[in-house]
């Protein structure tokens, strides 16, 4: 679908996040249906699966344009960090891609804006690409805080990357009221704050990072309202949780954002 009054040329990019679902032997029988099909020219087409899951799953998709990416990764290359997971680690794999500071993360694992920033470095450094997540609370939003959340959010996490860095990160904007809910975010206001997110990356680097820079909706994007999102001049794709987990829905997805 034709973006509204705009000639944007952002590669649209839909990236599926799976959480803690899928088992080596489910993951890869998602792999070989959606091959081929969820492949679209001039879409980008992500999975973001289990650490468990990757080797499988850079295997399943070697020869194909779906990338993989993980879901979280530790700042530090090595160290004793009993049961975390390196960059050097994923990069090893093959991963191209990370979720960082998802708000399931910031919420239940203590992931603090600083810790998010150390994260998003570390991604750079092992040359993988970053899914940053920003969103604001239900109560932040009744209380009209969601655009300062949002600012505060970006800035910290995109502090100290260089001007080509900040525009090869993907931010999702994910108001937590709307993941995993049911209750989306009109493609209005998902797309006034996407918009007002882009500001804040011009103001902390130049207005050709922001134009660059690629920004996704998260919560609640299905296959019946991702044409709704795509259809707005600031949003560039979607992350996606509980609808990417099934083949014909992930295809339905990537087919949206065309
Ligand atoms: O958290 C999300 C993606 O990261 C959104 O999840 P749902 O699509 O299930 O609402």
């Amino acid at each position: 679908m034709d973006k509204e009054g705009t000639s944007v040329s952002r590669t649209p990019i839909i990236a599926g996040n799976w959480k803690m679902f899928k088992t080596v032997k489910e993951a890869v029988a998602f792999a070989d249906e959606v091959k081929g099909k969820a492949e679209l020219a001039g879409v980008e087409s992500v999975v973001c699966a289990p650490f468990t899951n990757l080797p499988a799953l850079v295997q399943a998709f070697q020869g194909t344009t779906i990338k993989v990416g993980a879901q979280n990764l530790h700042f530090e290359d090595n160290g004793a960090y009993t049961g975390e997971i390196s960059g050097i680690m994923l990069k090893d794999l093959g991963v191209e891609y990370v979720i960082i500071g998802h708000s399931e993360r910031r919420a239940y694992f203590a992931e603090t804006d600083e810790i998010v920033n150390k994260k998003v470095l570390a991604a750079f450094k092992h040359g993988l690409t970053p899914i940053l997540c920003v969103g604001e609370k239900l109560e932040e939003r009744e209380a009209g805080e969601t655009k300062e959340v949002c600012r505060v959010q970006t800035v910290a996490a995109l502090a100290g990357l260089t001007a080509e860095q900040a525009a090869q990160t993907v931010i999702a904007y994910e108001p937590i009221w709307a993941i995993g809910t049911g209750k989306s975010s009109t493609a209005e206001d998902a797309n006034e704050v996407i918009s007002y997110i882009r500001s804040v990356v011009a103001e902390q680097f130049n207005g050709e990072v922001a134009q660059a820079v690629r920004i996704q909706y998260g919560g609640s994007v299905k296959p019946n309202n991702i044409s709704e999102y795509m259809a707005k001049a600031d949003i560039d794709g979607a992350l996606v949780g509980g609808a990417s987990l099934e083949p014909a829905s992930y295809i339905a997805l990537v087919e949206g954002a065309k």
